[in-house]
């Protein structure tokens, strides 16, 4: 599949390979650190070297030494090659850096899902792993005969200088060119004279970052009040804290623990102190006494072996995240690790919390929104396989965990486990129930409300947590038909029941969530006087109009490509000044509110507030410190908030989720609105929850106001069969995009065409192609087409698919999307 180098490989110039021990020879396929190279390339090991798949190398490429990942170790060339063309790996740089079976996987993502194995690895492995091993020049003072210089070309000579002026002869290759014009010549000049030889360094980041750590080791009996505080507090945090948070924490001086130590209650030393996601210290919290579901499912899973699925099937507010902190205590007290897989970073404050208070620095958090330094050592610190758990987001289904022993998927109906924009265009979920499969460990999908995916899975463990914690009452729906408002002459967002629910919240002081699916203030900007829409220069949408604030800037912004431009005084078609805003955005709410509602307090909650790091978590943290009566906010806010104080919930409108116009929409729509709901009531007031809607008979408005998920599933699902949609049938869809409409299209129908072609059996359906749904995005303009086909589990019945990207031009892009989630 992979097989076949790109680009010829020259032969080694070493001379240190020997055709007489052809008999033993072995040679390793290399994936190398160039993007324009996707394959694997063919090395000789010379005969005293030993490579394992995932060990880190050093090898030749053209002119010049690169990194790469040995792939696969092979006994016989391929045909096309002879073993004269083959040259040497030159140095192993890193050994055995991932677990077995780790390739095995990497490669099932690459064919499934049509995508280059080097995107995956991409995906997989922390940025710049490869890049950051520096490739450095050195002479070799014995071999450079006298007046070498006048052998040389100017640049030779200059490079020769350069590197002589340096005691030890050595400069990054790198900054050679950097100071030399043309100094890449130069290197290779004397590289092929001998008087000079490149090496790669390891990453610098290796180096670790050493910090002094208190660790609790015993007691004594003539400790003073101070030193006993400070005692009992290490004790509280697990018995281990860095000297320097103790002393702040504890507001004492180094005296007083170095007092300790002489005692002998504490050994203070130095350690490595990796750079992880930092995250307030929890204190140890103990595992709860469960309710009979609860416990039923912790048994049934505590008794799982070898690979299983369990799809954990509990309302919201039943207590999965519970069943999942006693179910990995066994599997860690066994010596193997866990992997949780959470949808979004907005989720993570609140769940690593109840991880850390109860495993303390067991935990380790894992998402792409960190440093690259963060990432790189979180990274070296899951390789070393002390058992330990992993939490992250979707690219985390790659965590490097060699011993595997518990794979979590929490939330698992959610959509942002699914990759669209870059390959591989995997879904976590997916690749989990591989990676399980592979380590023979059981892989526990937990939502309230699965995915009908999960749900038609046959071969699973069925776990039900059907009620809340102490029986508490799921809260009622009403549903507010804004048709009958507007005749009542309610002209407000807000209806009268949400009027007078809000104003009972302050009343009775508890909390509220105003849910809103959209951002910003309006939807859409236009004219009065002659229906002019304001759309984006780029894509084929209307922008958004966004004002924070009384007196603050009014812009116009695109939510697909993020264009901003200022709101316009008058209207560019006919010079009206009459500009009208329509639809509704959670700025516009928190404006009505404060107008309507001065009294209450409201935060925002969306992807505009939550930007910088940590925002999330300092929102989260003023509303639960009641700094505030309402949070106003969009999708971020339907997933685990657990606060007990909300007793109402609010869907602002609801048509905002119902109508979408791909074969998702009503599974998504239910999911959105019953997560939302489910924050209401969780503590001991009992919540309620309204939802505004123009279309109250709608089925999924139906389904939700019963709680009633089987109902809305079986409904769903027959829609489904019926047009061999997925779960039943299996969908692929081929995204091409280009800057020239005509081009795009032409090669749209050129690919639609081959993959007619391919169909000598009947196998699929070719669908389009078509233009897509928003047509131009980011001044490119998109076509689709979708082919439907019949499942295959885990299988990619067809491979050809990846020819498709030869026949595109070099300005047409294209992304195959396996099972699409979202047609857009
Ligand atoms: N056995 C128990 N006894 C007492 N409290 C519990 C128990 N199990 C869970 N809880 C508490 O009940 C609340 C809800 O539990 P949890 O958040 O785990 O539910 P969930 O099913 O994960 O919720 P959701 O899917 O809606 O986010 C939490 O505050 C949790 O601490
Ligand atoms: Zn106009
Ligand atoms: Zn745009």
């Amino acid at each position: 599949m992979l097989n076949s180098p790109v680009v010829p490989v020259v032969a080694s110039s070493q001379g240190n390979y020997n055709p007489d021990n052809s008999q033993t020879a072995q040679w390793v396929e290399v994936l190398v650190d160039c993007p324009d190279i996707p394959g694997l390339l063919t090395y000789h090991l010379p005969s005293e070297m030993t490579v394992q798949p995932g060990d880190i190398l050093s090898v030749p490429l053209r002119n010049q030494i690169v990194g790469g990942i040995a792939i696969r170790l092979v006994s016989s060339l391929p045909e096309n090659l002879s073993e004269n063309q083959i040259r040497d790996v030159e140095t192993v740089v890193s050994e055995s850096l991932f677990p077995p079976r780790y390739w095995q996987l990497l490669e099932k993502v690459a064919h499934y899902y049509c995508s280059p194995l080097l995107s995956v690895i991409h995906t997989a492995l922390p940025p710049g792993l490869l890049g950051k091993s520096q490739l450095r020049i050195r002479l070799k003072p014995d071999v450079i005969p006298e007046g070498a210089t006048e052998f040389c070309s100017s640049v030779g000579v200059a490079v020769l200088r350069l590197l002589q002026s340096q005691q030890t002869g050595d400069y990054s290759a790198r900054y050679l060119r950097q100071q030399i014009k043309g100094a890449q010549r130069g290197i290779n000049e004397l590289m092929r004279r001998g008087w000079v030889e490149s090496y790669l360094q390891q990453p610098q980041q290796s180096r670790p970052k050493r910090q002094k750590a208190v660790l609790l080791v015993g007691e004594s009996p003539e400790l003073t009040p101070r030193q006993r505080e400070v005692l009992e507090f290490l004790r509280r945090r697990g018995g281990e804290l860095w000297l320097t948070e103790l002393l702040q924490a504890c507001s004492t001086t180094s005296s007083t623990v170095s007092g300790l130590e002489k005692k002998g209650c504490v050994v203070i030393q130095e350690q490595e102190r990796l750079r992880f996601a930092q995250t307030p210290d929890q204190e140890l919290d103990q595992p709860k006494t469960l309710n009979h579901a609860q416990q039923e499912a912790l048994n049934t899973i505590n008794a799982l072996d070898g690979f299983q699925q369990v799809l954990l099937h509990g309302v919201t507010g039943s207590g999965k995240t519970e069943v999942y902190l006693q179910a990995i205590a066994p599997i860690l007290q066994a010596g193997y690790s866990v992997l949780i897989l959470v949808p979004e970073i907005g989720l993570t404050p609140q769940l690593c919390d109840r991880f850390r208070a109860r495993y303390g620095n067991q935990v380790c958090i894992y998402h792409s929104a960190l440093s690259t330094g963060e990432r790189y050592d979180t990274w070296r610190q899951m390789l070393r396989g002390d058992p330990q758990i992993v939490i992250g987001t979707r690219s985390a289904v790659f965590a490097p965990l060699p011993k595997l022993g518990m794979i979590i998927l929490d939330e698992e109906h959610d959509s942002s486990f699914k990759q669209t924009q870059r390959l591989p265009t995997y879904h976590a979920r997916t690749v989990a129930k591989w990676r399980a499969e592979l380590e023979h460990c059981p892989l526990i999908l937990g939502s309230a409300t699965p995915s009908l995916e999960t749900w038609e899975t046959p071969e699973k463990y069925y776990l039900s947590l059907p009620e809340r914690i102490y029986s508490r009452p799921l809260p009622p729906i009403s549903v507010v038909d804004m048709r009958q408002e507007l005749q009542q002459g309610n002209r407000s967002i807000f209806s009268q029941p949400l009027q007078t629910a809000l104003q009972n919240l302050k009343a009775q002081g508890k909390q509220g969530i105003l849910f809103i699916p959209r951002r910003g203030h309006s939807t859409f900007v236009s004219c009065r006087s002659c229906g002019y829409v304001m759309e984006c220069p780029h894509c084929d949408v209307s922008l958004s109009y966004h004002y924070t604030h009384e007196g603050g800037t009014q812009s116009l912004r695109c939510h697909y490509c993020n264009h901003t431009q200022l709101q316009p005084k008058q209207c560019p078609a006919c010079g009206s000044p009459y500009l009208k805003h329509f639809g509704t955005g959670t700025q516009r709410v928190k404006q009505a509110l404060e107008q309507e509602f001065p009294d209450l307090r409201t935060l925002r909650f969306d992807s505009d507030t939550t930007r910088t790091k940590g925002a999330h978590r300092s929102l989260l943290n003023q509303f639960t410190n009641y700094e505030a009566d309402l949070l106003v906010g969009t999708q971020m806010l339907t997933k685990g908030l657990d606060i007990a104080q909300v007793t109402l919930v609010a869907v602002v409108s609801a048509d905002g989720v119902l109508h979408r116009s791909d074969y998702m929409a009503a599974e998504r729509a239910f999911q959105t609105l019953a997560q939302v709901a489910g924050r209401a009531g969780r503590g001991d007031d009992p919540g309620q929850v309204i939802i505004q809607t123009y279309n109250p008979e709608h089925p999924v408005i139906a389904a939700l106001y019963n709680h009633d998920y089987r109902r809305f599933a079986q409904a769903e699902l027959e829609n489904r069969y019926a047009y061999n949609y997925p779960p039943y049938g299996k969908l692929i869809l081929l995204n091409l995009s280009g800057l020239d409409a005509l081009e795009v299209q032409q090669t749209a129908t050129l690919l639609a065409d081959v993959c007619r072609s391919k169909n000598e059996e009947n196998q699929y359906e070719v669908l389009g192609p078509a233009p897509a749904s928003v047509m131009r995005i980011a001044r490119r303009y998109r076509w689709q087409i979708l082919l439907k086909c019949s499942r295959t589990e885990g299988e990619n019945q067809l491979s050809w698919l990846t020819d498709l990207y030869q026949f595109c031009p070099k300005n047409i892009s294209l992304n195959i999307d396996v099972d699409p989630l979202d047609m857009g």
